[in-house]
C-alpha cells in the first residue's frame, strides 16, 4: 500500500488536507514530528508521497521549507490551499488554565488567547499531538487549539469554535515526491527556483519582464540570501499558454547560474 508522510499525527491539518485531497482511503499514514524527518523519509523511500505546509495568510511563508525541498530535490506533485478552521477543544468546558497547541496555531488564535489573561500557552509539535497529550492523560483542566477531525480522532469537545483571528485563515500545503511526475492534462501551476549571480538586480528585472511578455502571471516571489551578495529567486506562477512557458523557462535558464523547476502541477482549493 502506498505510504504517505504528514508532519503531525492524524487530526492534524496536514492529516486534514490529504484527506480533502485523497479521500480516506488506499494509504498508509507516516507520521512525522518535523519538516526535516518528513523531507527524510520521502528522500530514503520510506514514503511515497509526503505533505508538507509552505505559507500560511497569517504567518506568511515557511522559508525553512523551500529551503529543505531544494536541497533534498524533491519535487511538488500538487498544491493544497486549505481553509483553516480552528476549535478549542478539551474534557468540558469547565475553567482550564493552559492552552497547548502548535505555535503557528497559537499565533492565529492570538485575538481569542488574549482574552484569557490567566492563561498560559504551551508550544506542541502540532495541534493533534497537543489533542493526543491531554486526552491520554485525562488532564481536564488543559485545553487545545486543533481540527475538528482531531476532537473525534482523540474524544475530545469541541468548546469554542473558529476561533482563528481572522477568517481567511488560509494554509497552503505541497504534496511532494522524489521525482518530477508529469503531469498531462489541465496543470496550470509551476514553481521555479533560480539564481542569477551578478548585476543581479538588473537581471531579475529582465527575468520578470520576460515572464510579463509571456502572458504568463506570478502569483509569488521570494528572494533567499544564498551566499554574501548572491540571491536564490522563488517564483509561482500560473499559466495557460504552454509553449510561452517553455520559452520563459529557457530564457530564465540562459541568465541563471542555478535554474531548477521544484514542480508543474494543479493548485486545489478546499473552503
Ligand atoms: O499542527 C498541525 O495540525 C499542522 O498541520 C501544522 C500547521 C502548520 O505547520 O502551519 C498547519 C496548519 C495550521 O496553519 C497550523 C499548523
Amino acid at each position: 500500500m502506498k505510504k504517505i508522510a504528514i508532519q503531525g499525527i492524524k487530526g492534524c491539518y496536514h492529516h486534514v488536507s490529504l484527506i480533502k485531497y485523497l479521500g480516506e482511503n488506499g494509504y498508509e499514514i507516516v507520521e512525522c514530528n518535523t519538516f526535516n524527518k518528513l523531507t527524510q523519509i520521502i528522500t530514503y523511500g520510506e514514503a511515497n508521497l509526503g505533505v508538507m505546509a509552505i505559507e500560511n495568510s497569517i504567518i506568511g511563508s515557511i522559508f525553512y521549507n523551500y529551503i529543505l525541498l531544494s536541497n533534498h530535490h524533491l519535487k511538488i506533485l500538487g498544491s493544497i490551499v486549505l481553509n483553516i478552521e480552528h476549535n478549542l477543544i478539551a474534557f468540558t468546558d469547565k475553567k482550564f488554565n493552559k492552552i497547548l497547541s502548535h505555535p503557528i496555531a497559537l499565533q492565529q488564535c492570538d485575538n481569542f488567547i488574549s482574552e484569557y489573561t490567566q492563561i498560559r500557552k504551551i508550544e506542541y509539535s502540532d495541534t493533534a499531538l497537543a489533542s493526543l497529550y491531554i486526552s491520554k492523560n485525562m488532564l481536564k483542566k488543559k485545553a487545545s487549539i486543533a481540527s475538528l477531525r482531531a476532537s473525534k480522532e482523540y474524544g475530545l469537545s469541541i468548546i469554542y469554535k473558529n476561533i482563528q483571528s481572522i477568517s481567511n485563515n488560509f494554509t497552503r500545503l505541497f504534496i511532494i515526491e522524489t521525482t518530477q511526475r508529469k503531469i498531462k492534462v489541465n496543470w496550470d501551476k509551476s514553481s521555479i527556483l533560480f539564481s542569477l549571480n551578478t548585476n543581479c538586480h538588473s537581471k531579475l528585472l529582465t527575468v520578470l519582464n520576460n515572464i510579463a511578455d509571456k502572458k504568463i502571471f506570478i502569483t509569488k516571489i521570494l528572494s533567499f540570501l544564498d551566499k554574501p551578495g548572491e540571491y536564490l529567486f522563488y517564483i509561482d506562477i500560473i499559466l495557460d499558454d504552454y509553449m510561452g512557458y517553455e520559452q520563459m523557462k529557457s530564457n530564465i535558464k540562459k541568465k541563471s547560474h542555478f535554474f531548477s523547476i521544484l514542480g508543474e502541477y494543479m493548485n486545489y482549493i478546499f473552503l
